[in-house]
Order: structure tokens, then C-alpha cells, then sequence
């Protein structure tokens, strides 16, 4: 969707700004660009949307070369959103949102209806919030008309520029999340600038991590976390990057322990006999339907009733795709030593801080390796 050709920027000054970058971003994609100041992240963008112009090479958007497109024309096909958000003072919110369908000759009535459905889509109530003024605002909340503003005429293509940058993190994590969530349903494909390697972890389908001018390494977090391709992008990244990299991996079904598992409505002796069987201490406990319940241990376990009545209720569960970082703020939330994972209701198996160790280092073999996860042989820490 959007092709980088050899593209050089070199100022009238003298400075070097872009030197020799090309990739490529495909259609619905989110990539996002993330360097230290002054690398050139704010040149390439401008490139795109021709605000500034190449001194060689060539920008591909749709297979069309952009320097052959009338700029105005070129701009309506791009939403451009920047950290200073620059709303008009003097407009309302609705009307800064309906700002390009406006100039490109929507009646009035359908541009104001379309922006009122975009307020509405970036979490801002339009009858709240369209009539007020941008100053009446707080910094999150202009952000988001920014965003707002940039999908309004519908572009395939956005760019951003340190969107979510001029608010407090707490905000910006929310702002991430909800853009994250509208990008699902809208799949734009996306060019973002950032500084901040987390927020390029976290939004990124894939991350160019620039050096001075030149992109190092153009992978997807993954595979930039776990195998930096260059000492500039290992320190870049830094040295807690196997923190990060919870946040990006997600559990996979063969990830999974299976512990033994008992049902509510079994007769107790029988299941402490197969948990003695098996040398088991304890089993997770499904009730009829086969749901999570909790868990119950040997010693727990008489001979009379039903398992339910000494089964421990426990709510520990994870969904099977979510982060391993989410399995474990889980199992520290319930002080478990392990979370059921579930696939919808349907229990999948057990994730211990043993298996989650282990996810970790096969994922960045996986990637090192350029196999899928489950190909990935690994002498576990007990095997160790
Ligand atoms: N109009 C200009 N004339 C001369 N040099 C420029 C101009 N605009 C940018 N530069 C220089 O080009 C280099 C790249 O700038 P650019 O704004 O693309 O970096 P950046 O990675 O976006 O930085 P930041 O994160 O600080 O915004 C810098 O050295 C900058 O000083």
C-alpha cells in the first residue's frame, strides 16, 4: 500500500535526513516508526503526504508514484494526525471534525452527521462534547478529535505523528487501547511515529527502528524484541526488552500443562484415588457445564460427597491468545502458581510460571529461527 524506493531527503542545509530507506507497508497494516530525535521518523512521514518532497528516489501509494499526484488530491486520500492536534480555536468540536468532508463539498448536514458517528467511535458523546470549543477540552480529549478528524473523509491511509504524545501516560495507554480497538474494525493502513519503543511495541503490527536516517531493523515486535539485529537496536530496545517481549507474546494451546481435572459433581474418594494414580497433588475442578470452578488438593479431598464440597473456587483464568503478560498479572492477582486457560468457555490447560518461562524462550527461538513456536525443540528448566 505504501512503498519506500531508495528514498534520500536531503535538506537545502545540507542535513541528511533520510538516507537510502525503502519498505513497505501493506494494506490495513500498522507500522509504526520509532527512533531517537532528529533520525528522520517526521521526514518520512511528510514524504507520504508530500509536505516536504524526496531529493531521489520514489514513494509508492497504491502502486501510484505520489510525486505524480496533485498534493491537495493526495492529502483527502491520507488522514494526518499530530501531536499538537491543531484545532481550530474558533470551531467547534464537531466542525474541526468535520473539516475535511466540508472542504470536499459534503452538505453540511452529512458532514456533521459523520463527524457526530466519529466522535462517537474515538469514546467522545457528540452531544456532550460536539458543541464545546477545543480549549474546553482536556489534552486526551483533542487528541482524540484529532484522530476523529483524520478518519472523517474516510482515508485508506493514515499517518500519525506521536499521536497519543503530548498527554500523561495513564491517559496514553487509554488512548492506545482505544485507537487499537477502532484500528480492528477500520484497518487503515497506518504509519506512526514514535520516541517511545513501548508505545512501537504495543501498537505496532510491525516497527521500523531507525538509526541516523536509516531504518536498523523493520520486523514485528517480536522479533525485534527477542532478536535485535543490531548492537544499536539491542541497546535501542533495551535491556528489559524479555519484559516487553510478555506483552507481545501470546499463549498458544501448546504452551499448556494438563493437570489433572476433577468435576464438581464427582464422587470425592474417586477422584482423590486417580489424583494418587497419576502421583498428583492437586486437580483443577470443572463444574458441569465444563467451566473453570477452581482447583482442590489431595488433602482437601475425603472420601465423602461430591468433589464441590472441598473444592477451593478460584477465578484464574486467561483467554488462549492473550498476552503471557496478562497470565501473569493474573497469577500474581490470585498469588497462584497457575491460571487456567480457556478458549471461550472450554478450559484448555494450565499455564505455571514454569510453562510461561518456557513460552518465553521458545517464542524467541521461533523467531530467531524464523519457525513457528511449536516446531521450536526446548530442554525445559526441569529437564534442564
Ligand atoms: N526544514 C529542515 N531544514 C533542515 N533540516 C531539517 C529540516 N527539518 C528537519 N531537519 C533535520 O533533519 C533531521 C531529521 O528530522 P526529523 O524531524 O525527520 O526527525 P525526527 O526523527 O522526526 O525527530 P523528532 O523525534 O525530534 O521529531 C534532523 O537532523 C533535523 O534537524
Amino acid at each position: 500500500m505504501i512503498r519506500f524506493e531508495d528514498v534520500t531527503k536531503r535538506y537545502p542545509d545540507g542535513t541528511t535526513a533520510v538516507d537510502g530507506l525503502s519498505f513497505e507497508v501493506s494494506e490495513g497494516e500498522l507500522v509504526t516508526l520509532v527512533g531517537p530525535s532528529g533520525c528522520g521518523k517526521t521526514t518520512t512521514m511528510m514524504m507520504v503526504n508530500r509536505l516536504t518532497e524526496p531529493t531521489s528516489g520514489r514513494i509508492l501509494l497504491g502502486g501510484e508514484d505520489v510525486a505524480a499526484v496533485d498534493p491537495v488530491r493526495l492529502r483527502r486520500r491520507i488522514g494526518y494526525v499530530i501531536q499538537q492536534v491543531g484545532l481550530f480555536p474558533h470551531r467547534t468540536v464537531l466542525d474541526n471534525t468535520a473539516t475535511v468532508p466540508a472542504l470536499i463539498g459534503w452538505k453540511k448536514a452529512r458532514a456533521r452527521a459523520r463527524a457526530a458517528e466519529l466522535l462517537d467511535l474515538v469514546g467522545l458523546d457528540p452531544a456532550t462534547y460536539g458543541q464545546r470549543y477545543p480549549e474546553q477540552l482536556s489534552g486526551g480529549q483533542r487528541q482524540r478529535v484529532g484522530v476523529a478528524r483524520a478518519l472523517a473523509a474516510d482515508p485508506p491511509v493514515l499517518l500519525m505523528d506521536e499521536p497519543f504524545g503530548a498527554v500523561d501516560p495513564v491517559v496514553r495507554v487509554q488512548l492506545q487501547d482505544e485507537f487499537l480497538r477502532m484500528q480492528a474494525a477500520v484497518r487503515k493502513t497506518v504509519l506512526m511515529v514514535t520516541h517511545d519503543i513501548e508505545e512501537a511495541v504495543r501498537m505496532g503490527d510491525r516497527i521500523a527502528v531507525y538509526g541516523q536516517g536509516r531504518i536498523e531493523q523493520f520486523d514485528t515486535p517480536g522479533a525485534v524484541l527477542g532478536s535485535p539485529a543490531t548492537p544499536y537496536v539491542a541497546s535501542f530496545v533495551g535491556a528489559d526488552r524479555g519484559l516487553k517481549r510478555l506483552s507481545v507474546t501470546e499463549i498458544e494451546p501448546g504452551d499448556l500443562e494438563q493437570p489433572p481435572v476433577a468435576r464438581l459433581d464427582e464422587p470425592a474418594g474417586r477422584a482423590a484415588a486417580e489424583l494418587r494414580a497419576q502421583g498428583a497433588r492437586w486437580a483443577v475442578v470443572l463444574d458441569h457445564g465444563g467451566e473453570l470452578h477452581g482447583w482442590v488438593g489431595i488433602d482437601d479431598l475425603g472420601t465423602d460427597g461430591p468433589v464441590g464440597s472441598h473444592a477451593h473456587r478460584m477465578n484464574a483464568w486467561v483467554p488462549v491468545g492473550a498476552p503471557l503478560k496478562q497470565a501473569f498479572g493474573v497469577m500474581l492477582q490470585h498469588d497462584a502458581g497457575w491460571v487456567a486457560v480457556l478458549d471461550g468457555a472450554r478450559f484448555l490447560g494450565v499455564l505455571t510460571p514454569a510453562k510461561l518461562h518456557e513460552a518465553l524462550r521458545r517464542s524467541v527461538d521461533a523467531d530467531a529461527l524464523g519457525v513457528p513456536r511449536d516446531e521450536v525443540r526446548f530442554d525445559s528448566v526441569a529437564d534442564a
